[in-house]
Order: C-alpha cells, then structure tokens, then sequence
C-alpha cells in the first residue's frame, strides 16, 4: 500500500482548525490534527509545501521512519509549527494502520488499561456565586473533576472567563485584544474562591486550577502553599516553562502538585521536568508534541518518574485531536486526566467521531481506527477568519505574559 494523496483542510467552524487527511492508493483514509491556535497559517503551508510532497509514494505501514523521516529530514527540527505538522502525518497513519488492521487504535497500543477515561471540565464565572452554579452544572452532569477560574476583581479579561462558561474562544478578534493583569490581585484572590468551592462540595471532587504561565516561582511557591487546605489535583502552569529550574523553587516549598506542558513540543522540553520529579502531570497533547508516536514517548518516560499525563484538550485541539488523545489515554499505565471540553455542535458536525461522555468519563470509538474523520463538503462552508490569541499587560502597560 502506498500513500497517493494528501490534503491539508483548513476549516473555520466557529474557529479554525487544520486538518491532514492522507488517502492510500488502495483508499483508506487518516485523519490528523494539526491545528495551533492563531498560526494555523504557518503549520497549513508547512504540511503543504514541505511535507506533503515528501509523503507520497511512501508506504502508509511505515509510522516510525517517516516520523524519524520529518523530524531529522527537516534539519530544523522541534518547535510548535513543526511538531504539530509532524504530529498530523503520525495522527493520521495510525489512523490508517488501525483500519488496514480492523481495530482502533487503542489495541495497537497495547490494548486496555482502564475502563474509562477521567476527565475534567471548566468551570469558570464572573462572581463566586456564578462559579458556584457553574461548578454545580458540571457535577451533574456527572464530572468527577473540576477546573477552576474566576475573574479577579478590577481586572479586565481575565483568562478562562468568558461571557458564556460553556465555550472557551481564547482567540477571539483577528488582531490580538488587551487584557489587563496584577499578580497582587490575583493572588489575594483565588486562595479564597478555592476555599468557597471545596467547602461547598466537599472532599471528593478533584479541584484543579491554571495560573497560565503568569507567576514567578516564588510567587507560585507562597500560591501553591496557600492553595494546600484545599487538596488540589494540580496547580496548572504556574510559571513560565522555559526556565525550569523555576520548578524546584516552587517544588521546595509547596506539596501542592504541579501540571505543566500544554506549550512544549518534544520530549526534550520534558525531560528535565520529568527525569528530576519537579513536576506530577504532563500536559503534552497529541497535535503540538509529535503525534501518538511521540508523545507515548512522553509518556513511557514519564512513567518511570512517577509522573502521570493530563494531556491538553481545549477547544482549539480538534475533534481528532481528542480521538486521538482518548487512544493513548486509555492505554498507557500512567494516565492521570485528560483536559475536555465539549467542542460546539458545528465543530462536531465538520468532524464526526464515536468517542463519547458518560458519567465522568470519556470513551473512544470502537470503530477500527481513531473513529473519527473530516466532513471535507461541510468543512469547505466555513472558509478560515484570522484570529489571534490575546496580549497580557500590568496595570502600568508592560507587557506580560497571557
Ligand atoms: O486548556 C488550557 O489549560 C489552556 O490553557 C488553553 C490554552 O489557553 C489554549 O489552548 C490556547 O490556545
């Protein structure tokens, strides 16, 4: 078998998503992800120009050597336009590799580890009694794990705040927006709204909470320690990841666990974190750390360190994206979570998927393959709208990070 085609689908279905859908000469179809919210542009033309042409005519069974093949081929290698290309083209042969052999994708990993996939939800409101509502409306809806955000007073744009909780568009105006922030602000303020929820849902549900990259590490230090009474799942993205030494400062004083590496893209961006235990989750996603391939990688390592996975899964990941991630979810030992939230029913009618919610958990398809593909006639109706992610300034102007 022999791959003949491949098309690049770039669709705006309330957002943008890009897609990789790769055709064999025997025609059987793979689907990947390949979206990277606010640069879709740059990852469509790379898959397009540069990696296309040098897919076709290759044999479709051959997963690992054409990754090895995009990756030390390019000579440029890592970095998130290149990651999330290669990630599609590794999606999206797993995909095939799981129809050619009449099963999904998860038995070709090695089968079963849990009869479910844990997932958390967002909760995210204006005012404590609206998060409370919000929280509630996950719990019955049967989450047995919560994200937390609330606005911070006096602050405008908070992140993960949005007019209606249920969607979360980060990128939501083609030039980036202006939100504003202050760390003394933040900070006085959600030791207070964790306190408020725990106590009004008790000990058992799983409360998490993302400071988005905003913090130095001392200040996630005394956060992590004010957070303790509360029993977190994780404290997401506390600082900056590029200097990770950050993390054993922050490790030093708080038991609070640590969730990290939505933005990283390979497993060296990982591997300090992991191999010294300055963390407990890794965020890596299938679509911006290398694919299925990679990111078992990932996770294999992560697994000798007593780190578990809690891959991203916000909206900007596509419907594939998360088929995916529930494959490698369900069949790793050192699954922690997996981020969802629900994707708008456009969105769900461009990509068709099997994988379901069902009382706190999420299963994939059994369908042979990831059990889900690309509408390409329904795709083709919502042409792509520029949108950019927003900037972050202090109270003062300076920019900080979003
Ligand atoms: O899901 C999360 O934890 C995020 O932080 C989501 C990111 O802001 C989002 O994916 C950016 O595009």
């Amino acid at each position: 078998m022999r791959i003949a085609a491949a098309r690049v689908i770039v669709t705006c279905p309330g957002r943008n998503f890009v897609t990789l859908k790769i055709v064999t000469d025997e025609g059987v179809t793979g689907v990947g992800d390949a979206t990277l919210n606010g640069r879709e542009q740059a990852v469509a033309a790379y898959l397009a120009e540069h990696v296309v042409p040098v897919l076709l005519g290759r044999d479709p069974a051959r997963i690992e050597d054409t990754w090895q093949a995009l990756y030390k081929g390019a000579y440029w290698r890592r970095g998130p336009v290149t990651m999330s290309a290669i990630a599609a083209v590794d999606t999206a042969l797993w995909d095939i590799k799981g129809k050619v052999a009449g099963l999904p994708v998860y038995q070709l990993l090695g089968g079963r580890c849990r009869e479910g996939v844990t997932v958390y939800g967002h909760a995210a409101a204006e005012t404590l009694d609206d998060l409370l509502t919000d929280v509630a409306r996950l719990t019955d809806a049967g989450y047995r794990a919560v994200r937390v955000q609330t606005a911070v007073p006096g602050l405008r744009g908070t992140y993960g705040v949005s007019a209606d909780p249920r969607t979360y568009e980060p990128a939501g105006s083609a030039l980036p927006a202006e939100a504003v922030w202050s760390t003394p602000r933040y900070l006085a303020h959600v030791p207070g709204v964790l306190a408020r929820v725990r106590a009004e849902f008790g000990p058992e549900l799983r409360l998490l909470h993302d400071a988005h990259h905003r913090l130095t590490p001392i200040e996630a230090a005394a956060l992590g320690r004010d957070l303790e009474p509360y029993r977190l799942t994780w404290l997401e993205d506390p600082v900056p990841a590029e200097l990770q030494e950050g993390y054993r400062l922050i490790r030093g004083h708080t038991t609070t666990p640590l969730a990290v590496g939505e933005v990283f893209n390979s497993i060296w961006d990982c591997r300090r974190l992991i191999t010294e235990q300055l963390i407990d989750y890794i965020r890596t996603s299938v679509v911006h750390a290398g694919g299925i391939s990679h990111l078992r990688r990932i996770f294999d390592l992560a697994s000798l360190y007593h780190v578990r996975s809690g891959s991203h899964g916000a909206t900007d990941l596509s419907p594939v994206c998360l088929a995916a991630a529930l494959h490698v979810d369900l069949s790793i030992p050192n699954f922690g979570l997996q981020e969802y939230m629900p994707h708008t029913a456009e969105t769900d009618a461009v990509f068709p998927h099997g994988y379901r919610f069902a009382d706190g958990y999420l299963h994939p398809s059994e369908e042979p393959g990831l059990g889900v593909d690309i509408d390409e006639e329904l795709a083709a109706r919502y042409p792509y709208r520029p949108a950019s992610l927003p900037l972050n300034r202090l109270e003062d102007g300076t920019l900080h990070s979003w």
